[in-house]
This record gives C-alpha cells, structure tokens and sequence, in this order.
C-alpha cells in the first residue's frame, strides 16, 4: 500500500478539522468525498507534507510524513484545489522551471511526453495567463505528473470545467490510475463512478464510508452514489 495513515488529527485551535481517520490505499483512483468544510484538503495538505498533522502518523510510499517531508513530496505530484501556477510563463517554460526544480533527467524529452499526455500540444506556446480554465487545469496536472511520481493527489481537479473538457481530463486520471496510486477529491458523483475504483467519505473530520463502489452500492440497497453520499453526511 503506498499510502497508510493512522489516527491522522488535525486541530486548527479548537476546531476538529480531522478527527483520528485511519485509511490505506495502493494503485488506483480512489475518491475521497465530502461535503464542503469535511476535511478533505486539510487532510491532503497533511500527507504531502505541507501542513504538520497534530496527533497520527502516515506514511507515503514508505516514507514518514513528519519525519522525511523530502521524501514524500518526492513521491507526490500534488494539484492542490486553488491550481496555483506562473500565469507569466509561458506553458512550456513553467514546466523546465519545475523539471529544474525536480533535477529531471533529460527534461526536453520529459517535458514532451507531458504535454502529449495532458492534450497541451495545441496549447503549448502560450502564456499560461492566456489559456483557458480546463488548459490551466492540463498545465496543473502536467506539473504534477513532470517528475513521474508513484502517488498523485488531486483536490477537485475538475471544478468548473465544461464537458468537454471534463471528458479528457477524467480520462487522463483514469490512465494515471493504472499505473499510480492517485487520491481524487470531487463533487461530481458521476465522475466518482467513472473514474474511482473505491471510495472514502469524510463527514466533520470522521471517515463514514470506506469501500469499493460496489460494495458501496450493494450495502446500501443499490442506491446511487448520490443518495449514499447524502445519507451518510447530510447530519
Ligand atoms: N487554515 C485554517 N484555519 C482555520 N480553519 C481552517 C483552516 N483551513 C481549514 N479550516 C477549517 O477546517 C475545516 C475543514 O476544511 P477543509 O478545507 O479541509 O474542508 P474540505 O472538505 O476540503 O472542504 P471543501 O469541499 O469546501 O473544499 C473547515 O471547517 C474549515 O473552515
């Protein structure tokens, strides 16, 4: 299992942000849902490395992430929600930035093959400021996969794309899935069920449902994803 988390709490003053979830996953997309506020960034912010967990313990990829923080952020391509990017660089140019920043061997080459797998080709020579929301969401996404990571944990990467867009982002994730361990915060039920093999729900910082969507569905009277989602979290 390339991600394992034990009793992983996070406090911000008295608030229970996470509340001691427990969770392993390996190769996969797993859907990690909630409703707004559950804990889902807070606790992805948590195992790559860039917010210190109060109490618990996880590990990425063998790594520990309180004591080899370098370690974990190199296992990890991480799209946090707010897809923060150079909007002054131009697409190409922000990627050699961060295959610099990686020590990528032979980035040229890398760089190419990222571009042809997030679709960025017909894109590629503008100003990342230039560039359509679902392309900036691409450059996210390539920025995140550059240094070939094991693990790749992606907040809401689909919010506010058309469908189109939709389409081709999700199926780069699930590509991704078949040879990574991928982390896919959403709330699109429906992507869920195109995309994830199993599924976490977080309500007020405590795992609710831990299962593969199968299972999920078949526990629950055959109910959609949906119903499932807003029975276990509408409290
Ligand atoms: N830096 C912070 N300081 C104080 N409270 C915070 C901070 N970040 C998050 N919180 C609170 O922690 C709780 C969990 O927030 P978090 O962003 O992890 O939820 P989320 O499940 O990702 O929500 P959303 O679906 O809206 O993105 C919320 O009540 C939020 O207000």
């Amino acid at each position: 299992m390339s991600i394992q988390v034990e009793g992983l709490t996070k406090l911000y003053g008295h608030q229970n942000a996470v509340n001691g979830i427990s969770f392993n996953t390996g190769q996969g997309v797993l859907g990690f849902l909630g409703p707004n506020g559950a804990g889902k960034s807070t606790t992805m912010k948590m195992l790559t490395g860039f917010l210190p967990p109060t109490t618990g313990s996880a590990t990425v990829c063998g790594f520990d992430i309180i004591k080899q923080p370098l370690d974990v952020k190199r296992s990890i391509g991480y799209l946090p929600e707010s897809n923060p990017l150079y909007t002054d660089m131009y697409v190409k140019e922000a990627l050699a930035f961060i295959a610099g920043l990686h020590g990528i061997h032979e980035p040229v080459k890398r760089i190419a093959e990222v571009i042809e797998q997030t679709g960025l080709g017909p894109e590629q020579h503008k100003k990342i400021g230039q560039l359509s929301k679902g392309y900036r969401q691409r450059v996210g996404l390539a920025q995140a996969i550059l240094h070939n990571p094991e693990v790749l944990i992606l907040d809401e990467p689909t919010s506010g794309l058309d469908p189109n867009q939709l389409i081709g982002i999700r199926q780069l994730i699930t590509n991704l899935g078949k040879s990574k361990t991928v982390i896919l915060s959403t709330h699109i039920m429906q992507e869920v069920e195109a995309v994830c093999n199993h599924v976490i729900i977080i309500n007020k910082g405590n795992i609710v449902a831990n299962d593969s969507l199968n299972n999920l569905r078949s526990g629950n009277n055959n109910q959609s994803l949906e119903q499932i989602f807003i029975g276990l979290t509408n409290n």
